[in-house]
């Protein structure tokens, strides 16, 4: 672990159930590689993880079954890890390669910047070659102009201890926001090519599909019965990703699918009992249907604690040689990029989802009410009345009271949007735009345009509030300095932590930590500030109509639809700073610096 992050605090534990082939996935990382600083129970880091995984190997071999790695995408965008380098990623892509992945593929995140994506064909494709696999994603080589794979479609491989024959995809979900040097081929159509309808014929004792692609949407739906169409019996194991949450389905007795939440909070578990692998000299050919199989999850919480828990070692015996120096190089790395640097101190925590919108606890009425009116500025149009619109899904994670550091500014916002502008739009139409991106009805029912793309992705899947009975804690649970959000706030249960406390397929038993639950509450999908309205409370003619450009999409339909034709053409750059230099800038002056 970094040596700034807090220990982790012991807890009521599920043991992990092993089988005959076992994994351990990771999804949406968002480069949190070196854990959460400021949260004790995700302070692991990635090489913690390095170790963690080294060690199950080992078990694994002991007793003679298998155990692979899968990472499933956005792996970037989301921590100064990644984000504070220039170019970005100096010296995250030399940390992630260390970890010996078994199947990887890409996520949406890997492909928003052109730079991205290219980095990611030159440097991440060849590190992990043979492994990392792009199923319906092409690169689109920037010398010649030739559309190529972006990795090789589909693998084919027999495990090592059990002998299983697995054939493994790497989707990506039917994604349409990525720059022009790649191409994502929609599932749907994926699936009626040669290549897959050849693979999916291919003889094997267990298909395995990653994917950047939530558990229960259209694409995976797509795959799974093109697959189960051709193969009655074969046992199915999805894992995918993209909406942040901790889940687990059932599409049939064999097939499933896991996905291990965001941001190095979770490990995901999975086990399968019951393969006979006919890989190996001795196997013999599947006759009749397979006998009964087991699928277990568990959800591992990214700390030292659990970790030492589940391999039966202790603080001297569990970190190998490799994670320390693994360790050790993401130490240097923020050395390097200054993370640690105190930009202000947070005078309160303001959460994204566990406290309601509008009030004094969320993120978003601070953005709305504090930051906007002060970022949404020029000097030559200052005078004029305006809206100014952010996507909630523009902010990634809750400020803790304490420190706000040159990290938290790529935590709380990783992307490059700035402000752009239409300028005097009648008033009349302009204050319909909100409400119209807010209820996502009748404007994007003609449009491919997605509202819930607007809001934090973990919306995409909780449907509605989750208010939990817990209460936020009045005096702050302070390790090495640093401030742990919330303790247990009653008396009458053991001393259980706050966080996940998952519902899946499997139950409820999911979870490898006892928590205490946390409140979710649904927050709309943009905000808006008004700003420098006459001061007499009348309505202004027409208003400067301000918006951050990863919206832009959304405001061009709305504006249509009541009835005003904006064009591409009639927007400009109001600032030429992102959202998050300009919050950067806000906290800087605003927040004293003495935490
Ligand atoms: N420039 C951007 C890019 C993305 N977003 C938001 O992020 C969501 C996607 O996040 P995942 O981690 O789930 O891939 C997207 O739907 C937007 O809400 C943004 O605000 N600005």
């Amino acid at each position: 672990e970094q040596p700034s992050a807090p220990k982790p605090v012991a807890a009521p534990m599920r043991s992990l159930p092993w089988g005959d082939i076992n994994f351990l996935q990771t999804t949406d990382t968002h480069s949190w590689h070196a854990g959460h600083l400021q949260e004790p129970q995700y302070s692991a880091d990635w090489g913690d993880y390095i170790s963690f995984a080294e060690r199950m190997r080992q078990k694994a071999d002991d007793v003679g079954v298998d155990l692979l790695l899968v990472d499933t995408g956005d792996r970037i965008e989301g921590n100064g890890l990644y984000d504070a380098s220039d170019p970005k990623g100096v010296y995250f892509y030399d940390i992630v390669k260390e970890q010996n992945i078994d199947i990887i593929c890409t996520g949406n995140h890997e492909l928003y910047q052109a730079d991205a994506s290219a980095r990611e064909y030159n440097t991440t494709v060849p590190n992990f070659k043979g492994k990392y696999l792009a199923s319906n994603l092409d690169y689109i080589n920037p010398k010649t102009g030739e559309q190529v794979p972006m990795a090789q479609r589909y693998r084919k491989f027999t495990t090592k201890n059990k002998g299983i024959r697995i054939v493994a995809f790497g989707f990506l979900f039917d994604f349409t926001g990525n720059a022009d040097n790649t191409v994502v081929q929609p599932v749907e159509k994926t699936i009626k090519e040669e290549w897959f309808q050849d693979a999916i014929r291919e003889e094997a004792d267990l298909f395995v599909i990653i994917g950047h692609v939530t558990l229960h949407g259209p694409e995976y739906k797509a795959i799974y019965k093109a697959i189960r169409g051709q193969n009655w019996d074969t046992p199915i194991q999805f894992f995918g990703g993209h909406s942040h949450i901790r889940d687990f389905a059932k599409y049939d007795s064999k097939a499933y699918a896991l996905q291990s939440g965001r941001y190095m909070e979770t490990l995901g578990w999975m086990s399968i009992e019951g393969i006979k692998g006919k890989g190996k000299k001795d196997g013999s050919k599947q006759l009749g249907p397979r006998a009964s199989m087991s699928f277990k999850r568990r959800y591992i919480d990214n700390n030292l604690f659990g970790y030492h828990y589940h391999t039966g070692l202790n603080e001297s015996t569990f970190s190998t040689d490799h994670g320390k120096n693994v360790s050790s190089m993401i130490h240097e790395a923020r050395k390097a990029l200054d993370l640690d640097r105190i930009y202000g101190c947070a005078p309160r925590d303001l959460w994204l989802n566990r406290a309601p919108y509008p009030g004094n606890k969320s993120i978003f009425t601070w953005l709305e009410e504090e930051v906007m009116p002060e970022a949404a500025v020029t000097e030559k149009r200052k005078d004029k009345p305006r809206l100014a619109i952010t996507n909630t899904g523009a902010l990634r994670f809750d400020i803790f009271k304490g420190a706000f550091t040159h990290d938290t500014t790529y935590i709380i916002s990783p992307f490059v949007s700035q402000f752009r502008y239409i300028r005097d739009v009648p008033y009349k139409s302009a204050k319909q735009v909100l409400p119209l991106l807010n209820n996502g009805g009748p404007i994007l029912k003609t449009t491919s345009l997605k509202h819930w793309e607007l809001a934090p992705p973990e919306q995409m899947s909780i449907l509605t509030d989750i208010i939990a009975p817990e209460v936020l804690s009045p005096e702050p649970f302070v390790q090495n300095g640093w401030q742990s959000p919330l303790i247990p706030a009653t008396d009458d249960e053991p001393d259980l932590i706050p966080g996940y406390t998952t519902k899946d397929d499997g139950g409820d038993d999911g979870d490898d930590t006892l928590h205490k639950q946390i409140s979710f509450y649904r927050v709309p999908n943009c905000i808006q500030s008004t700003i420098s309205f006459p001061d007499d409370g009348s309505d202004p003619e027409t208003v400067d109509l301000i918006f951050v450009d990863f919206i832009q999409p959304w405001i061009l339909v709305a504006l249509q639809y009541v009835g005003e034709s904006y064009k591409e053409t009639d927007v400009s750059i109001y600032r030429e700073e992102t959202l998050t230099q300009l919050m950067a800038a806000w906290i800087k002056k605003n927040w004293k610096k003495d935490c």
